[in-house]
C-alpha cells in the first residue's frame, strides 16, 4: 500500500511494509565488544542534542553569552538576562554602530526602533543566535537574511496584547470626542464648546481588520461599549469570533457597513497600503479610522486625500510609515487627525510583561531550546522534542556518516531519508530529523553552521534535495522511531559496500538503550554504536580477522570500542565496523589496508 502525505513541505510517500518490529538480523551481526559506557555523554536533553539546533556554536562551554540590548527594556527583564549573560545595555546606536557591536553579541534584543537588516546579519561574522523582538511585529527584522544565517528570531507576543488594545479604544474614544484637539485649543486660551462636538460611539458599527490578539480584544471592548462589532481576518476562526458575538465578514463587506475601522493585522506584503484609494473609495462617507497596527497598513498619501475629500471624518494614527514621521507629516499637522508616538505597548505593565517574555525566551534560545515564540524556526513542542532527542543525535550521525562515504565528499543532490516507526505517519514530526540530517550531510563539507532555523534553506540553496518516506511497522509503537535509513543517490562511494544493491550509498541506525547504533552499511548488516569514529573494511571472511585489527589497533594505542561484523554469507565477503575513540593514525590505517584480506576500507569521524 502506498500514499502520500505533505509533511512539513517535503513529499512524503508512505508504504506499508509488514514487518516484524525487531526484525532479526538476516547476516551475523555480533557484538564483540561491550560498548564504552565510560565514554557515553548521558547530557540533560538541552545539552545533548537541542543545543545543537538552534545557538551555542559560538558560545563556549562555560563562556557566558552577550547580549546586546539595544532599546529600553523593562528592570525585570534585564535581572533574567544578567542572571546568564553579560548585558550591554546600549540605546540610541546608529546603524553602523549597530552593525561593528553586533560581532561581539550572541543575542541582540530590540523594540520597533531598531531596524534589523540584513547588514546586521552579515556583520555578525556568524556569532549572532538570537534575535529577541521585545514586541509583537516583527517586520523592522529582516527575518530571510536572519534564516539564512541561521539566526533564530524570537518575539514576545502576549504581553502587550491588552496594552494595544486598550490603546485602540483610547484613540476611538479622544477621537470620537476630539479630546486631543480640544485639549490644545483650551491650553492656548481658547474655550471651543461648540467646534468640538463629537460624536457617539453607542450603536455604531466598529469594523475590526486583523481578528488576532488585539483585535479580538478591541472587540470585546468595544462590545462594552455598545458598539455594534463585525470583523475581517482570513485567517480567524468564525465560532472564536462568534463566541465574543462578532460577525466575520469579507473586506470589502467590512470597509463598507464600518462607521469605524480599527485596524489590527501585521505588516506584511499583503497587508501592505491595504487601505488605499480604492478602499477609501468603498467606504461610508464620514467614516473614522484608528490605526494601532503599522503605518504600512495604510497608505498614508491617499488617508490624506480621503481626510480632505470628507471619506474620513477622522482617523487616530499610533503608527506610521516612517517613525518617527518628519516634521511636515501632513497627517500629523492634520486637523481632523490624532496622533500619539507609537505608545500602543507603552503602559508600566505591558513593559515589564514583555521584558520578561522576551527575556526568557532569548535566554532559552541561547541554552539551545526551542523557543515557544520562534517567528523562523519551526515549532516542535516540548514532549516530542523530548522523546526524540536520541534520534536526533542519530539523524545528524547518520547524515555525517553518508556524506564521508562519498567519494570527493561533493555532488550531494538527491537524499533519501526513510524512517521506520510502528506509529501512524501523523504521529511522527520528521522536521527536527529533517534538519539534523542536513545538519550532518552539510556540515563535514562546508564551513556553513546548520540548525533547525537554515537547514531547510541551506539544503536549497545547495541544491540538496531531500525526500522523505515512512514506513510503517507492524507493532508496538511505544519508540517514536525504529530505524532511520539515509540514502544517498547519483554518487560514487570511496567504499564500495556502502553502495546498495539499487545503486545508492545507504546508511541506516536506530537507538538502543537511548545510543544511536549504525545497523546497516549497504546491504550489509552490523552493529556498532555511534560514537568517537568508525573504521568500516570489507574483506574477505575468514577467521582471525577481529582479532588480526583489533591488535593493529591495540598496538597503536587506539581504544576500540565497538566490533561489528556483518556477513553475506559464510566465508564470502563481510563488513567489520570498528568503532574507535581515538582517530588512529595513517600508518595506523595503512597497517589495517595492508592486511592481505581486506579489500577495501574507511575512516569515518562521527
Ligand atoms: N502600536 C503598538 O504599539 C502595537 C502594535 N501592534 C501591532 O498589532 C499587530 C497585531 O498584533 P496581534 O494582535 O498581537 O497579532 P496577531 O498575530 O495575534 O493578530 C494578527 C491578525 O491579523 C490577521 N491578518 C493577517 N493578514 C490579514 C489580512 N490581510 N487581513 C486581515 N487580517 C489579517 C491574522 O490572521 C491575525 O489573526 C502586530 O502585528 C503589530 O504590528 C501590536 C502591539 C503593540
Ligand atoms: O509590539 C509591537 O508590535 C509594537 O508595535 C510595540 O512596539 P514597541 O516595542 O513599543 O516599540
Amino acid at each position: 500500500m502506498s500514499h502520500s502525505v505533505k509533511n512539513g513541505g517535503v513529499r512524503c510517500c508512505i508504504q506499508r511494509h509488514l514487518l516484524p518490529v525487531h526484525p532479526p538480523p538476516s547476516s551475523l551481526s555480533r557484538r564483540l565488544l561491550p560498548p564504552a559506557s565510560a565514554t557515553r555523554l548521558r547530557l540533560p536533553l538541552r545539552r545533548r542534542g537541542l543545543l545543537v539546533v538552534v545557538a551555542a556554536q559560538h558560545v563556549g562551554v562555560g563562556a557566558k553569552p552577550t547580549v546586546l540590548v539595544a532599546e529600553k527594556l523593562g528592570e525585570a527583564g534585564l535581572e533574567l538576562l544578567k542572571e546568564f549573560a553579560n548585558v550591554d545595555c546600549s540605546y540610541n546606536l546608529c546603524p553602523e554602530e549597530l552593525c561593528t557591536k553586533i560581532s561581539l553579541c550572541d543575542a541582540l534584543i530590540v523594540r520597533s526602533g531598531t531596524k534589523v537588516g540584513r547588514e546586521v546579519f552579515e556583520s555578525s561574522g556568524g556569532r549572532l543566535r538570537v534575535v529577541g523582538r521585545a514586541g509583537v511585529g516583527i517586520d523592522n527584522v529582516d527575518l530571510a537574511a536572519a534564516t539564512e544565517h541561521g539566526c533564530l528570531v524570537v518575539n514576545a507576543p502576549t504581553a502587550n496584547t491588552v496594552a494595544a488594545a486598550e490603546h485602540g479604544i483610547a484613540l476611538l474614544t479622544a477621537m470620537a470626542r476630539n479630546i486631543a484637539q480640544a485639549d490644545a485649543s483650551l491650553k492656548v486660551g481658547k474655550w471651543q464648546r461648540s467646534k468640538y462636538v463629537g460624536v457617539s460611539v453607542v450603536g455604531k458599527t466598529l469594523a475590526v481588520l486583523g481578528f488576532g490578539k488585539v483585535g479580538s480584544e478591541v472587540a470585546r471592548r468595544a462590545k462594552g461599549l455598545g458598539m455594534h462589532v463585525i470583523a475581517h481576518d482570513p485567517y480567524a476562526a468564525a465560532d472564536r469570533a462568534r463566541a465574543i458575538g462578532v460577525e466575520l465578514v469579507t473586506f470589502d463587506e467590512a470597509i463598507s457597513a464600518a462607521d469605524f475601522i480599527s485596524l489590527h493585522m501585521p505588516l506584511t506584503p499583503s497587508t501592505s497600503k491595504i487601505l488605499n484609494d480604492e478602499a477609501f473609495a468603498k467606504m461610508k462617507k464620514g467614516v473614522r479610522i484608528v490605526n494601532v497596527a503599522r503605518g504600512g497598513v495604510i497608505d498614508e498619501e491617499a488617508l490624506v486625500r480621503a481626510l480632505d475629500s470628507g471619506i474620513v471624518a477622522q482617523a487616530a494614527l499610533d503608527v506610521f510609515t516612517e517613525e518617527p514621521p518628519s516634521a511636515d507629516n501632513k497627517l500629523v499637522l492634520h486637523e481632523k487627525v490624532t496622533v500619539t508616538p507609537h505608545l500602543g505597548a507603552s503602559t508600566m505593565e505591558a513593559q515589564e510583561g514583555v521584558a520578561i517574555e522576551i527575556a526568557e525566551a532569548v535566554v532559552g534560545a541561547l541554552k539551545g531550546e526551542l523557543a515557544a515564540t520562534a517567528v523562523n524556526a519551526p515549532m516542535v513542542p516540548a514532549e516530542v522534542l523530548s522523546e526524540l532527542a536520541p534520534f536526533v543525535v542519530l539523524a545528524e550521525k547518520l547524515g555525517r556518516l553518508a556524506v564521508q562515504l562519498v567519494a570527493g565528499g561533493s555532488g550531494v543532490k538527491s537524499v533519501k531519508v526513510t524512517y521506520a516507526s510502528a506509529r501512524a505517519p501523523d504521529d511522527l514530526d520528521t522536521r527536527l530529523l529533517r534538519a539534523m540530517i542536513t545538519k550532518g550531510l552539510i556540515e563535514p563539507i562546508s564551513s556553513v553552521f546548520v540548525n533547525l532555523v537554515n537547514a531547510d534553506f541551506t539544503a536549497k540553496q545547495r541544491g540538496v534535495r531531500i525526500t522523505e518516506e515512512r514506513v510503517v511497522l507492524d507493532g508496538s509503537p511505544e519508540s517514536p522511531l525504529e530505524f532511520i535509513q539515509v540514502q544517498i543517490a547519483n554518487v560514487e562511494s570511496r567504499f564500495a559496500s556502502a553502495m546498495s544493491e539499487t545503486g545508492e550509498i545507504r546508511v541506516e541506525g536506530r537507538v538502543e538503550d537511548g545510543i544511536p547504533h549504525l545497523t546497516k552499511v549497504g546491504s550489509f548488516q552490523v552493529d556498532v554504536s555511534l560514537e568517537g569514529s568508525l573504521i568500516l573494511c570489507r574483506q574477505v571472511d575468514q577467521p582471525g580477522m577481529i582479532g588480526t585489527v583489533g591488535s593493529i589497533l591495540g598496538e597503536q594505542n587506539v581504544n576500540v570500542s565497538f566490533m561489528s561484523v556483518g556477513r553475506i554469507a559464510p566465508r564470502k565477503h563481510a563488513v567489520m565496523a570498528i568503532g574507535v575513540d581515538e582517530g588512529p593514525s595513517k600508518e595506523t590505517l595503512k597497517k589495517i589496508g595492508e592486511i592481505p584480506a581486506i579489500e577495501e576500507f574507511v575512516f569515518l569521524k562521527l
